[in-house]
């Protein structure tokens, strides 16, 4: 039998054109007459160069394009960008410390995380700390939880209890049962010269300055960073962000300080904001609660383990002995994935 044979293709119509439009002008800028300069008294903004260049330095040597990683995490509200610096990536430029925690051009964060090679034999990794101004820190309590979490998430702590290197020095982390994270915060140092406060020979309980003609009573202790902690009847009504500042100007912390305002609300629980340094007030400051805790501790205002209440979480900090390592736990929690596009 002879198949039916198929129909012709027919030739497709022409398809019609676009009607063709005129560019339109360019509307005029009507501010192109005025010479537009920043106010004297602002700090210039980090130029758009300013931070392709930071993160072109970021970025892996044989990398397509400059994106780079991050997670962003934070510990008790205290938030967190965090970079994997391992395997020979430099360190974000200061510029790119900025961009990145800007919180309406940027990502947003008080603190930039670097994860790196570890530093001590028995370490899984180290950790490197940059503040929003992107000045360097040698201890962050919040940000030592979520480079925790992070090294358990990629694989690299599988253990319950590792040691992670600080800036500061190596820490054992615990894992605890509840996802927590309970880190060893090292022996507090109280000696004037290791805070670093100015003015002072001896280690002291309390501290007296004039500041602007006011007597500010405080305790002064370096955790790996510097904090001054000033006991306060109440933490809501405080001066945080006036005295905070105030103090960080001042000569007697030529590092500046983490200012910490703790209100004892029994010998259990403390209310407690602090100003910190690079960055203002924060949600949480780990190091800040470790170094209140070990103030009113040593004055016998509090017991040797105690709750910490902060304005975005609570930490739990226990301190055996003064000459023990001071521990802090609290939460550590992923937010998002992203790249950064330069
Ligand atoms: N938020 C941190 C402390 C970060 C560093 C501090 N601002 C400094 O400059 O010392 C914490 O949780 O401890």
């Amino acid at each position: 039998m002879r198949r039916p044979r198929r129909p012709k293709a027919q030739p497709m119509p022409p398809r019609p054109r676009p009607p063709k439009t005129r560019p339109r002008p360019r509307a005029k800028n009507p501010l192109r007459h005025l010479k537009l300069r920043p106010p004297k008294h602002r700090k210039p903004r980090t130029t758009v160069a300013e931070v392709r260049a930071a993160a072109r330095a970021a970025a892996p040597a044989d990398a397509a394009s400059s994106r780079l990683r991050f997670s962003k995490m934070h510990g008790a509200g205290n938030d967190f960008v965090v970079i994997d610096l391992r395997h020979g990536r430099p360190a974000p430029a200061p510029a790119l410390c900025r961009a990145l925690a800007d919180r309406h051009t940027g990502v947003g964060c008080d603190q930039i995380l670097t994860i790196e090679d570890p530093r001590s034999p028995h370490a899984v990794a180290s950790y490197g700390i940059f503040n929003a101004d992107g000045s360097r820190a040698g201890q962050c309590g919040n940000g030592a939880r979520c480079v925790a979490a992070w090294l358990v998430r990629e694989g690299v702590a599988r253990d319950a209890v590792f040691t992670v290197d600080s800036p500061a020095g190596a820490h054992e982390v615990t894992r605890l049962p509840d996802g927590t994270y309970r880190i060893a915060m090292g022996v507090p140092r109280w000696a004037p010269e290791q805070v670093p406060l100015r003015g002072f020979t001896a280690a002291q309980e309390t501290y007296r300055l004039d500041v602007d003609g006011q007597s500010v009573e405080f305790g002064a202790v370096s955790m790996g960073n510097p904090h001054a902690v000033i006991e306060v009847a109440d933490a809501t009504s405080a001066p945080v962000h006036a005295l905070g500042a105030r103090l960080q100007r001042d000569a007697a912390f030529p590092d500046s300080v983490n200012v910490g305002f703790a209100q004892v609300e029994s010998r259990g629980r403390v209310r407690l904001r602090v100003y910190e340094r690079g960055v203002g007030e924060t949600l949480a400051c780990g190091s800040g609660a470790c170094a209140a805790a070990a103030v009113l501790m040593r004055r016998d205002r509090i017991d040797r383990d105690v709750a910490i209440a902060l304005p975005g979480g609570e930490l739990r900090i226990a301190w055996p002995r003064d000459d023990a390592p001071i521990t802090m736990a609290g939460p550590a929690a992923f937010v998002f994935e992203g790249e950064w596009m330069a």
